[in-house]
């Protein structure tokens, strides 16, 4: 299905395309806007269920989250693009460069994985969410998401976040996990071409470093940097990471 999208940006500039985690909108990536629009055209979408994206049931697969993003980059009349993918957004960029090379011009991967050690947790979380609502999840998220100091620091940025959350489609919600849990991109890794950059958050316990080092290893040519932040270091690192992704992309 396709998504809901926002482009801005200079018309005529090359353009970028900006995945989420999960859980999470568009918003994730205003941090990185300013730096971004200096060069590049931005194509910021939501997956299905989040934002202001459509739903179908799960369970989904991450190819049908990253066959979203063809049709919308088929919809919008773009043969190639740079992609940046936090997370479960990173995930279809691996998947995307992985599985259409001809459509991928560089790649960007942050705090993301290549397969989680088990499903269980996944489908729990699944079965949690059918049951309570994304809403009940918004605390533990933001745990997550973000380092103690962070959320000390910037309470309103933290609260978006969990409201962001809150908002998403139960179902929309559940089906992602459903596709986190079956997710598993090691075999794709060696054969991405994109030249790739991967970046860590040094308290990430989502997705830890070692999960970024393993990406950056068997990516060839693939560089690895590890930045503070917990799960959505590009919040809290943001202007180390805009400034990584600048220079890769
Ligand atoms: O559990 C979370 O919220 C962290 C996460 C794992 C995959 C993803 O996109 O976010």
């Amino acid at each position: 299905m396709k998504p809901h999208y926002e482009l801005s940006g200079p018309e005529d500039a090359p353009v970028v395309v900006l995945g989420n985690s999960l859980g999470t909108t568009t918003a994730l990536w205003d941090r990185q806007l300013p730096v971004l629009h200096r060069r590049f055209r931005v194509l910021r979408y939501d997956h299905r269920g989040h934002g202001g994206s459509g739903v179908v049931d799960g369970p989904y697969r991450i190819d049908d989250l990253a066959d979203d993003v063809l049709e919308l980059l088929d919809a919008l009349g773009l043969a190639r693009v740079s992609y940046c993918g936090v997370s479960m957004g990173g995930m279809v960029g691996m998947w995307l460069a992985g599985h259409a090379p001809e459509r991928i011009e560089r790649l960007v991967l942050c705090c993301t994985t290549a397969g989680f050690a088990t499903a269980q947790p996944w489908l729990e979380r699944a079965a949690a969410v059918r049951g309570s609502g994304t809403g009940a999840l918004a605390a533990a998220a933001v745990g997550r998401w973000f380092t103690p100091a962070f959320r000390a620091e910037s309470p309103e940025v933290v609260a978006g976040f969990a409201a962001n959350l809150s908002s998403v489609d139960d179902e929309g919600y559940a089906g992602c996990c459903e596709a986190l849990a079956a997710m598993d991109l090691r075999s794709v890794l060696p054969v991405i071409e994109a030249p790739t950059v991967v970046i860590s958050g040094a308290s990430d316990e989502a997705t830890p470093p070692e999960c970024g080092r393993f990406i950056a290893d068997s990516v060839p040519g693939a560089t690895f940097h590890l930045v503070p932040g917990a799960h959505l270091a590009n919040v809290e690192s943001a202007d180390e990471v805009s400034a990584i992704v600048e220079a890769h992309l």
